[in-house]
Order: C-alpha cells, then sequence, then structure tokens
C-alpha cells in the first residue's frame, strides 16, 4: 500500500454558523492512499460536520484540510465543487439518485461536471456496465429508473456511481443503515473489492461498530476531536 496520505487534517477549527453549542476541533487526522478507514461516533459528535469539511461543501474557520494536496481553503466554492466532482466519489446515507434518470443516468453523473475524471474513463457507458456487474446488479437494470429500484439497488448504484472515474478518495456516510445484516455484508465486499482493485481510499461514517473488521483501521471521533469548554 501507498503510505502518501490522500487526506489531512491539521488543527481544524469549525463552528456552524449560528451554532455557539456545537465546535469540531480536530488537531490531526490523516487518511493514506489506498486506506480504508471506518470513524465512529456517537450521534452529534460530528462525524458528517468532518465529511462535509473534507468534502468542501463548508469550510474551517481555522486550520488546513488537505485532499490530495490540495488545500480547500485556497480555492473558491466552485473550484471546491469541481475539485470534489473530480477526485472524490461521495456515497450518501440516503443515496441522492435522481428517481426520474435512469441507472446508467446517474452512475455518468459525476462525469459531467469533471473532465479529468472523464478523461480517465475510455468508454464510460462501458466502464458504468462493468461496475453494475462487480456491484452485483442485474445488466438489465442499466435503463431501469432509480426510482424504481429497492433500496439494496439503489444503494449500489450510487457506490457504482461514487467509484466511476476511478476517484482516489470514496466517502461515505452511513450507506449500509438502510439495510439489513446479510446484504450490508455483501455491499461492503463488493466496494471493499472496488475500492482495492483501483488503488482508492475509503474514509466510511457509522454508528455501527461491527462493520469493523472490514477496514484496514479503525477511529473513533473521540480519538481525532479535541474536546473544548463551548461559551454559550
Ligand atoms: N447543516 C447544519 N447546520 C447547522 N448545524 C448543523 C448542521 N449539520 C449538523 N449540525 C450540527 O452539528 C452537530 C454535529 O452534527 P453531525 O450531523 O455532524 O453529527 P453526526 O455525528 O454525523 O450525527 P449523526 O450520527 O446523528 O448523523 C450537531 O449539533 C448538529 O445539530
Amino acid at each position: 500500500m501507498n503510505s502518501a496520505p490522500i487526506l489531512e487534517l491539521h488543527d481544524v477549527h469549525y463552528r456552524w454558523p449560528g451554532r455557539a453549542s456545537f465546535a469540531l476541533n480536530v488537531p490531526d487526522f490523516a487518511v493514506r492512499a489506498g486506506e480504508t478507514v471506518l470513524l465512529l461516533g456517537e450521534s452529534g459528535s460530528g462525524k458528517s460536520t468532518l465529511l462535509s469539511l473534507i468534502c468542501g461543501t463548508v469550510t474551517a474557520q481555522s486550520g488546513v484540510v488537505l485532499v490530495q494536496g490540495e488545500n480547500l481553503a485556497k480555492l473558491t466554492a466552485a473550484g471546491r465543487d469541481r475539485f470534489r466532482a473530480e477526485h472524490i466519489g461521495v456515497i450518501f446515507q440516503q443515496f441522492n439518485l435522481l428517481p426520474f434518470g435512469s441507472v446508467l443516468d446517474n452512475i455518468l453523473l459525476p462525469l459531467r461536471f469533471a473532465p479529468e475524471r472523464r478523461a480517465r474513463v475510455a468508454d464510460p457507458k462501458t466502464q458504468a456496465e462493468q461496475l453494475i456487474r462487480s456491484l452485483g446488479l442485474p445488466a438489465e437494470l442499466v435503463q431501469a429508473r432509480a426510482g424504481k429500484l429497492s433500496v439494496g439497488q439503489q444503494q449500489r448504484v450510487a457506490a457504482a456511481r461514487a467509484l466511476i472515474g476511478n476517484p482516489s478518495l470514496i466517502i461515505a456516510d452511513e450507506p449500509t443503515s438502510a439495510l439489513d445484516a446479510a446484504t450490508q455484508a455483501t455491499f461492503l465486499e463488493l466496494l471493499f473489492a472496488q475500492s482495492r482493485a483501483n488503488g482508492t481510499s475509503l474514509l466510511m461514517v457509522s454508528h455501527d461498530a461491527r462493520l469493523a473488521d472490514h477496514f484496514d483501521r479503525v477511529v473513533e471521533m473521540s480519538q481525532i476531536v479535541r474536546m473544548q469548554e463551548v461559551v454559550t
């Protein structure tokens, strides 16, 4: 495994505007290239906030967030959106598929906003079909409307959308919470096989410590955040 960090946070401080009662302080946290990390923490401990900082949908009031060596705070908001589309695959808790789009449309969506990622894919339709197969979806679903799929199938489409064009980092926020244990395990195996094949790093957030065995490393939010007195 390449041990260069794909993600680094140093002395990051973040507060949601108008929310004095919560502060996220991360002195140091890193994920290496190709590493799979499970981030566990209680509800409200700031896991989703941390993922938003890493994806650049919010920016820290101070400190540094480096993704692939790029300091997200130095980019404009549009530059961060573009950077995310190029380099990060995101799987949301609710999958966020376009319900009226086909499975294929949904998988190809990130390539529309990311010319470099698009250029890494010789034939987008063929790669989408390969991902569909390797994630265990029936090939004939490629033209099905995403909104008509089962939850487990939607989740695989969301994973294929995150994986297409081989982004260097996949961020997943509770992607298995809507699934039963057997479907969860199969999904994780498929996601890991794909990530490993491409040397992609995976940072997954969950409440569920039972997922730990699947990952290279397990990190508790309490290990990476510095608690601070919050002035209300
Ligand atoms: N968009 C937002 N605007 C304002 N405050 C927010 C926003 N998102 C989260 N927060 C606040 O930030 C704090 C941490 O929430 P966050 O969702 O990051 O925790 P979490 O660990 O992901 O929780 P859960 O496991 O329940 O999803 C909470 O106090 C929450 O109310």
